[in-house]
């Protein structure tokens, strides 16, 4: 039995994971919100959570590292700082980072990577997203996710290649672009499309999550599997084997 200590407790994703830890039969060490103390979280837990905000992930790292014990970081809405703490924290403990713990969307990646690569650069990647009215990051960590899988197909680096937030005289789409475009409203739990658009053809690889207990099953997945493993950074791909 693993103890799991969840950062973001009272969210929507904390309490599909207090549900997803009971029915997995492990036990929940405790969780906190913002304000409490993660340092106390991670002494009496064998793995962390973070399903929150990017703003406490610092301090959370932190206490992963002090403690000794491997985090699961599904927060989205990173920058580049972020991702250099987890690097950080990775040569110290074990730190799985994705935008999405589902099995659905794990796969769907690499099937995008596949099309992407055998498409080749003629074929245009625009990745279309639905989330609720309460999201406050775009684009989605899973679209950022599923373009990262994209460019690797295609060889090449999203961040020379991404484009968002379309609006007014943008002028035609840059050759090569990875596009984006983030739609939120009502509950969507999380839609994901990624279309490949050639000439006279479109090809829609397409994810639809229909409640957050996909997400929590995930982590609590990776949490446990996490728990045997040395320090490094890890994703999805090493917990599902895919
Ligand atoms: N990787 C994945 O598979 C998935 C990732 N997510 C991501 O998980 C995150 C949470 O999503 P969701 O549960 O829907 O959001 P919610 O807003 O419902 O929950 C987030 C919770 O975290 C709390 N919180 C905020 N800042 C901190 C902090 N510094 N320390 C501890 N707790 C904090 C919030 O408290 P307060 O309300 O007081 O601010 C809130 O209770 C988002 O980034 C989302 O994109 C979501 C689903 C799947
Ligand atoms: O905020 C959410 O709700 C979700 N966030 C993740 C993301 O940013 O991709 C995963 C999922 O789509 C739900």
């Amino acid at each position: 039995m693993t103890r799991i200590g969840i950062i973001g407790d009272q969210g929507a994703m904390g309490a599909a994971l207090v549900q997803a830890i009971e029915a997995d039969g492990h036990t929940l060490a405790g969780g906190i919100d913002k304000g409490g103390d993660v340092a106390k979280l991670a002494d009496a837990s064998d793995v962390l959570v973070d399903f929150s905000s990017p703003h406490g992930l610092e301090a959370t790292l932190h206490a992963a590292i002090g403690a000794g014990v491997p985090i699961v970081v599904g927060t989205t809405g990173l920058a580049e700082r972020h991702h250099d703490a987890i690097d950080a924290a990775a040569r110290a403990v074990a730190v799985l980072q994705t935008g999405n713990t589902s099995l659905g969307v794990t796969l769907l990646a690499h099937l995008v990577r596949e099309a992407a690569s055998r498409l080749g650069p003629d074929w245009d990647v625009e990745i279309v997203e639905m989330h609720h009215r309460r999201k406050v990051d775009a684009p989605s960590g899973t679209a950022l996710l599923l373009g990262e899988a994209a460019a690797a197909g295609r060889g090449i680096t999203l961040g020379d290649h991404r484009e968002s937030g379309r609006d007014g005289q943008t002028g035609a789409r840059s050759e090569g672009a990875i596009g984006f475009a983030a739609l939120r409203g009502g509950t969507v739990t999380g839609e994901h499309s990624v279309i490949l658009a050639g000439e006279e053809e479109r090809l829609t690889l397409s994810h639809s999550a229909e409640n957050r207990s996909i997400f929590a099953r995930g982590a609590v997945k990776a949490a446990q599997w996490l728990t045997g493993q040395p320090s490094g950074r890890y994703t999805m791909n090493d917990v599902l084997d895919l």
